[in-house]
């Protein structure tokens, strides 16, 4: 059932690829038919990588259909139901689905796109976020040990982890993530959207099936919204007179991180407490300093996410005897 080390790592291998290339590939959408011509060997590297993945997906996906036709088989020969010893996983939800519009099932090339999707989608994120997050933290030691005195005042002494019920006592974390994301947010734009009739909005207006996107930074950044928004100050999330940061932009909209409405990201929830548990526990664990001399760089540079150009080096110390 589990991947073992080397398949883990052919994942990784083939994903890190797609990541580091995305920017250099995406440019491809635009004029297909000239770049096929024009950018010939790009796309030739991108497709030899899309074969890379499908050699790397294609057979976890087959192994977990021929799983489920086994368990059902011998379902049927045992007259007894064995869903429930069995853990449910993302592939199986695409095997089972089937494409009401078009009656159809899912296609494997299908099933591969939406398997990286997930990964990319599911882990850069975060990952991007939390560097970022740490970054500031190392920065701004003050803010460091604000935090530090928070988690104290709510984790027992010598307790090794913190745990995730013990999370929700500390606002001053949920405002750390906060910033971070609004300061630096992993993803500058959403996906590409297209609106489904012609529309007005504002002075604009905007035609059925254009692309439209978000500029999802700009907006986190805008003066005339957050007051000195380029600083790292996460006190302005504890203004609001306790009532808590509606991220989701439900009933107004001064960031849009994972996106807004209909299509925001589905992993925001498991998004915000991977950041509030990674954040909490590693700095309850480990005093996180600059290295000597070094002011740490918040200059971006975009991957698929907009990472740090210059990632995050640090001196940790345990502060647990
Ligand atoms: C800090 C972490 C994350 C950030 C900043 C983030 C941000 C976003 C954004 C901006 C979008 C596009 C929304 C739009 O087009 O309007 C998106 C989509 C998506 N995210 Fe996240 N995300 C994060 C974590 C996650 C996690 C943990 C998962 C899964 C476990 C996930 C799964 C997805 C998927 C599948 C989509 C595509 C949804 C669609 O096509 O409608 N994300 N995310």
């Amino acid at each position: 059932d589990k991947l073992d080390e080397d398949q883990i790592k052919r994942i990784k291998d083939v994903q890190r690829q797609m990541i580091v290339n995305f920017s250099k590939f995406n440019i491809l959408n635009y004029w297909p038919g000239v770049t096929k011509i024009l950018l010939r060997n790009r796309w030739k590297e991108l497709f030899f990588l899309r074969k890379c993945q499908e050699d790397v997906f294609m057979p976890l996906i087959r192994a977990r259909k021929m799983a489920k036709e086994e368990r059902v088989n011998k379902s049927k020969e045992d007259m007894k139901d064995y869903e429930d010893e069995y853990v449910l996983s993302y592939v199986d939800t695409l095997l089972a689905l089937e494409l009401p519009e078009e009656k159809r099932k899912l296609t494997e090339e299908e099933m591969v796109s939406l398997c990286s999707e997930f990964l990319n989608a599911g882990t850069d994120t975060t990952s991007t976020a939390l560097q970022w997050i740490m970054a500031n933290l190392v920065k701004y030691p003050q803010t460091q040990e604000k935090l530090f005195m928070e988690i104290k005042g709510v984790v027992q002494d010598g307790e090794v982890s913190i745990k995730e019920e013990e999370l929700q006592k500390m606002p001053y974390l949920k405002a750390v993530i906060l910033e971070g994301l609004r300061r630096h947010p992993p993803a500058h734009f959403v996906l590409p959207h297209a609106v489904t009739e012609d529309v007005i909005l504002g002075k604009y207006a905007v035609p059925k099936d254009a692309t439209i996107n978000f500029m999802v930074a700009e907006m986190g950044w805008d003066p005339k919204v957050w007051e000195d928004p380029m600083a790292f100050k996460p006190e302005r999330f504890l203004e609001s007179g306790g009532e808590t940061f509606d991220i989701t932009g439900s009933r107004e909209i001064k960031m849009m991180p994972f996106g807004a409405g209909r299509r925001i990201c589905p992993g925001y929830g498991l998004a915000m407490l991977h950041l509030e548990y990674f954040v909490a526990n590693l700095i309850w664990k480990f005093e996180w300093k600059a290295v000597d001399g070094d002011d740490v760089d918040l200059s971006e540079k975009e991957e698929f996410t907009v990472v740090m150009k210059n990632p995050l080096q640090a001196q940790v110390c345990p502060r647990l005897k």
